[in-house]
């Protein structure tokens, strides 16, 4: 197995009923971050239990650092995987302080040494002046590490976390997320991150695995998944993409944007998929259109056009500093290759 991490094989799952996870595959090297992403009921959580060791699956095996978790009579219990496992909700104990939840999965002797409390608050970017303080205490994004905190006590060279940011507000979360990565990579961790927010998956990740209905549709490098998603339901997903009929020849698509070059070389009917940060708004050119809208958003803005002689609908992100406005007639310029899927 790739660097003894985490090895799932033909997972499957279905609490009696369909399979809710169905044959599912995933490799995380030793060390690396994987996101699995997906929409709500699409089976992630389920496949964080298994490899935690809370469900016994129908089917398929479980390794962790090179040792079989689960595999048909076997079922090693989840407090004999040395997996850190951070729920949704953080989850603390409201009667224990920061110190008492830190310290309370630990053998006896050990948690007397408070001592060692500081610097795992240190390592999730928490002040040691919180340790005595109760969760009803603390915000929202100091509980949260306060449960990171307590997974990595017992130095789990394995963590999970389901959706950990998710009742947390945009500024925390970014800066709670980046200070459980760097935490994390500080030991090494093998880590899984749960999550339905794209821009998370991204950020975090080494490697996306983008699942829907209980299967993996691609898992790929952030890049991969974002800039050649493998079909256009993870293009979709992956961020704002428009989708257009064309004709392929090679590496050439003619489409209603006029003729464009292609990633890779398709022939036939395809669906075209472009980005709105693809789209150069210009002088008018071969391709005109006129600006229904625009969405101001600070750095950048979103602009709304219906292609003149056309019933086509789309979508530019475009500078800040060179926004159009409503009325404008603009050239649309497609320079860089776009994706093709083919037609079904
Ligand atoms: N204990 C259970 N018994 C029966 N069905 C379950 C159980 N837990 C989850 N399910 C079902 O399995 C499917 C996948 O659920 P799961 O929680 O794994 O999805 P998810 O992708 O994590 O969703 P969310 O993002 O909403 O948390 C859902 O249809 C859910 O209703």
């Amino acid at each position: 197995m790739s660097g003894a991490g985490i090895s799932v094989t033909g997972l499957t799952v279905g609490y009696g009923g369909p399979p809710v996870l169905d044959h599912v595959d995933l490799q995380v090297p030793a060390g690396s971050f994987t996101a699995v992403l997906g929409p709500s009921g699409s089976g992630k959580t389920t496949l964080l239990r298994a490899i935690a060791g809370f469900i016994r699956p129908d089917h398929g095996r479980i390794e962790v650092r090179g040792e079989v978790l689960t595999d048909g009579p076997t079922l090693v219990a989840p407090e004999r995987r040395g997996i850190g496992y951070v729920r949704q909700d953080g989850a603390l104990f409201p009667h224990l302080d920061v110190t008492g939840n830190i310290t309370f999965g630990l053998p006896r002797a050990e948690r007397r040494r408070a001592a060692q409390v500081e610097p795992l608050l240190e390592l999730v970017g928490l002040s040691p002046s919180l340790a005595r303080r109760r969760p009803d205490e603390l915000s929202g994004g100091q509980q949260q590490r306060v449960a990171l905190a307590r997974a990595l006590a017992r130095e789990p060279s394995v963590v999970l976390l389901d959706e950990p940011f998710s009742s947390l507000d945009t500024a925390l979360r970014a800066a709670t997320r980046e200070a459980t990565r760097a935490a994390l990579a500080a030991r090494g961790a093998t880590t899984v991150l749960v999550t339905h927010d794209q821009a998370e998956a991204l950020s975090f990740a080494d490697q996306v695995a983008v699942m829907f209905d209980g299967r993996f549709a691609q898992v790929d490098s952030p890049a991969g998944v974002y800039g050649a998603p493998a079909t256009p339901e993870v293009g979709r997903f992956l961020g704002d993409a428009m989708l257009l009929s064309g004709q392929a020849i090679g590496r050439t698509v003619h489409c209603c944007l006029g003729q464009l070059d292609l990633a890779e070389p398709a022939t036939g009917d395809v669906l075209v998929m472009v980005r709105p940060e693809q789209l150069v708004l210009g002088e008018p050119s071969d391709t005109k259109a006129s600006v229904s809208s625009v969405t101001y958003q600070g750095a950048d803005a979103m602009v709304r056009l219906d292609l003149v002689d056309q019933t086509t609908r789309l979508v530019a992100r475009v500078p800040g500093n060179r926004v159009p406005r409503p009325g404008d007639q603009v050239g649309i310029a497609v320079p860089a290759p776009v994706r093709s899927f083919p037609q079904r």
